[in-house]
Formats: C-alpha cells, sequence, structure tokens
C-alpha cells in the first residue's frame, strides 16, 4: 500500500539546510498499523507529510495506494489525497459547526448530494460511537470525543490510507486507549492501512503491528513489534522499550534480593508470545519439589502476542533446582540465573 525509496527531505531553513528526512526505505502492507517513533525532531512529521503530498522529497520515491505522490500535480494530486486522510494532535475541527457538520465537510466538499451526506454521517457517527452528540458544538465535547470526530471526519471519504499525526499526545491515559481502541476496531472492520507517528511507545505496543524508530531523519530500527521489543538492537529502541517495559517500582539490585534469599537461585524469565499466558509456575510447582517466591513481573499485550519479563526465586534441593531450570527452558521461556548456587 506505501513504499518509500530512498526519500530524503531537505529544507532551506536560514540557518542553513536541514536534512529531515534521510535516506529513508519502508514498507506498509496493506491492512497494517504501522508506527513510526521517535523524539522531537527527528522527522516523523516531515515524513507523515511526505505521505500525503504536503511536502515532496528531494530524492526518492513515494507511493501511496498506487500513486507517485511528489511527482504529481493538481488534480491528479488532489484525487490521490481523497485517498489518503489524517487525523492530528490537536483535531483539527471546526469550532462553529455541529459534530455532523463536521463530519459533512469532507463529504460537501466531494460533492456528494445532500440526502446521501445525512446517510453517510450517521454512519459514520455509530462507526465512532457518537450518537447522542451530533449537535454538539466541539467546544461541548471532551478530547476523546473531539478525535472520535476527527476519525469519522477522516473516513467519510473511505480512504484507503488513515495518518494520524501524534492522534492521542493530547489525551489522558483512559481516553488515549479508548481512542486507540477504535482504531483497531476500524483497521479490522474496514481492512484500512493506518500509519501513525508517535513519541509514546505504549501506543505501539497496544495497536502497532509493526514500527520503524527514527532518529536524526533516519530509520534505525525497523520490525515486528513482538520482535523490536524482545531484542530491541539500537540504543534508542532499548530506550523507548524501557518506557514501558521497566516495573514502575524500581527493582532490588539483586544483591539486596540475595539478602533476603540467601538459599536458591533468583531468575529472570522472559516470555514471547503464546508462552506468557501458560501457567508455567503452577506446572513447576506441581511436577518439582521446590519453592516459588515471585519477585516481580510485567507483561505486555501486543497486537501480535505478549511480552513479559518474571523475576522469581527458586529453592530447593540443588539438582531438583537444576531440573527446573532445564524444565524451563525446554518450554523455550527465556531464562537469566542471575544468582550461582551456594
Ligand atoms: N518547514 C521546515 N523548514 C525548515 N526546517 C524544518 C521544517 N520542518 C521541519 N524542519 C526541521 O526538520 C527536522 C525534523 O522535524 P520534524 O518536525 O519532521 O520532526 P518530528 O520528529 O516530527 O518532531 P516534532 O514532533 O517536534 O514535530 C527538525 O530539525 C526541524 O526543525
Amino acid at each position: 500500500m506505501i513504499t518509500l525509496q530512498d526519500v530524503t527531505k531537505i529544507y532551506d531553513a536560514k540557518s542553513g539546510k536541514v536534512t529531515a528526512v534521510d535516506q529513508v526505505n519502508l514498507s506498509v502492507a496493506k491492512g497494517e498499523i504501522f508506527g513510526i517513533i521517535g523524539y522531537s525532531g527527528a522527522g516523523k512529521s516531515s515524513l507523515i507529510r511526505l505521505l500525503n503530498g504536503l511536502e515532496t522529497p528531494t530524492s526518492g520515491t513515494v507511493e501511496v495506494a498506487g500513486n507517485q505522490i511528489g511527482k504529481i500535480k493538481g488534480a491528479k494530486l488532489r484525487q490521490a489525497r481523497q485517498e489518503i486522510s489524517m487525523i492530528f494532535q490537536h483535531f483539527n475541527l471546526l469550532w462553529s459547526r455541529t459534530v455532523q457538520e463536521n463530519i459533512a465537510f469532507p463529504l460537501e466538499i466531494a460533492g456528494v448530494p445532500k440526502n446521501k451526506r445525512a446517510e453517510r454521517v450517521n454512519e459514520l457517527i455509530k462507526l465512532v460511537g457518537l450518537e447522542g452528540r451530533e449537535n454538539a458544538y466541539p467546544s461541548q465535547l471532551s478530547g476523546g470525543q473531539k478525535q472520535r470526530v476527527g476519525i469519522a471526519r477522516a473516513l467519510a471519504n473511505n480512504p484507503k490510507v488513515l495518518l494520524c499525526d501524534e492522534a492521542t499526545s493530547a489525551l489522558d491515559p483512559q481516553t488515549t486507549d479508548s481512542i486507540l481502541d477504535l482504531l483497531v476496531d476500524i483497521n479490522e472492520k474496514l481492512g484500512l492501512t493506518i500509519v501513525l507517528i508517535t513519541h509514546e511507545m505504549h501506543v505501539i505496543r497496544k495497536i502497532c503491528h509493526r514500527v520503524a524508530v527514527m532518529e536524526n531523519g533516519k530509520v534505525v530500527e525497523q520490525g515486528e513489534v513482538l520482535e523490536v521489543f524482545r531484542k530491541p538492537q539500537q540504543n534508542i529502541t532499548k530506550r523507548f522499550v524501557q518506557q514501558i517495559s521497566e516495573p514502575e517500582e524500581t527493582f532490588e539490585t539483586v544483591e539486596q534480593v540475595k539478602e533476603l534469599y540467601p538459599s536458591g537461585r533468583i531468575v529472570q524469565l522472559t516470555f514471547v508470545g503464546g508462552k506468557a499466558e501458560q501457567p508455567l509456575i503452577t506446572s513447576i510447582l506441581k511436577a518439582f519439589d521446590v519453592t516459588i517466591n515471585i519477585l516481580q513481573g510485567k507483561v505486555s499485550y501486543t497486537q501480535t502476542g505478549s511480552y513479559g519479563t518474571l523475576f522469581i526465586h527458586l529453592d530447593g534441593e540443588e539438582a531438583e533446582v537444576n531440573k527446573v531450570i532445564e524444565y524451563i527452558r525446554e518450554q523455550q521461556v527465556e531464562i537469566e540465573v542471575m544468582t550461582d548456587a551456594n
């Protein structure tokens, strides 16, 4: 659905040339939710503006839904843009228009007749869960409701691609989650391809299938979300992954925990995919003569499976403890023994 080949964008700023996007290669499949994460200034906004033709690449090619964006102009570009919709951090609603008038606006521009417009607006209102708020003005809506209007408006002309520019950054965590759930719902129901830019790993973790990490205009790492979580390669990616995989409370150092549990072993288990749901601990306790204390753990759920870390203290006869460690390895759960046998 989307292919970027060797795309570079250089701005001529007063202070000199700025390379905002540097030799980027990306492809996004139809029906995929693709996330682009990076800190401020990494080049995310420039990249997303290249996708909808608001910027033209300095070099390279940008293809979206079969159109060479950046090469086409005028009516052809306007037509191509109908296939590519966008939602924004600050919603960009028309404040003098009601919810239904906001949603009808792109239909008016596309020349859809009045009775057809009303029908479509009703469908969209249902789709985004805004029944009962049709006649409200943006100032009377919560942030989450405003973004629902933004989403309905973006979907009005049946686009093939939805671009989301920090669409949940102005929302509280609970509202963020409800909007992300809506995006997944729309992706599944309509088979819509979604590209989002964000600086929050939570957003990537919760809804994206694949992710690209941007730094200084370059895509420094990309892959399936679960894989990137499991084995982040670049330091910047590790920092993003830590945003959500580090337990909230600081883990006591291994030395401190060892003082609490002078015998036995402390091990770290890393679960990926379906294994995180398996009742591993229960099966160990049933099959082996050991005791287990769960010291700390966290499981994150992604679109393609879950990922988690569990710190446990294993105690018992050394031979039995060794058998348990072997058993865990056989379950294809990654295990790191953090303390030696006594
Ligand atoms: N129109 C422009 N003219 C000149 N420089 C620009 C322009 N737009 C962006 N830049 C510069 O390009 C670089 C990348 O900016 P961009 O906005 O794409 O990054 P970003 O990752 O989206 O960051 P933010 O989230 O802060 O917008 C920055 O150094 C920025 O100052």
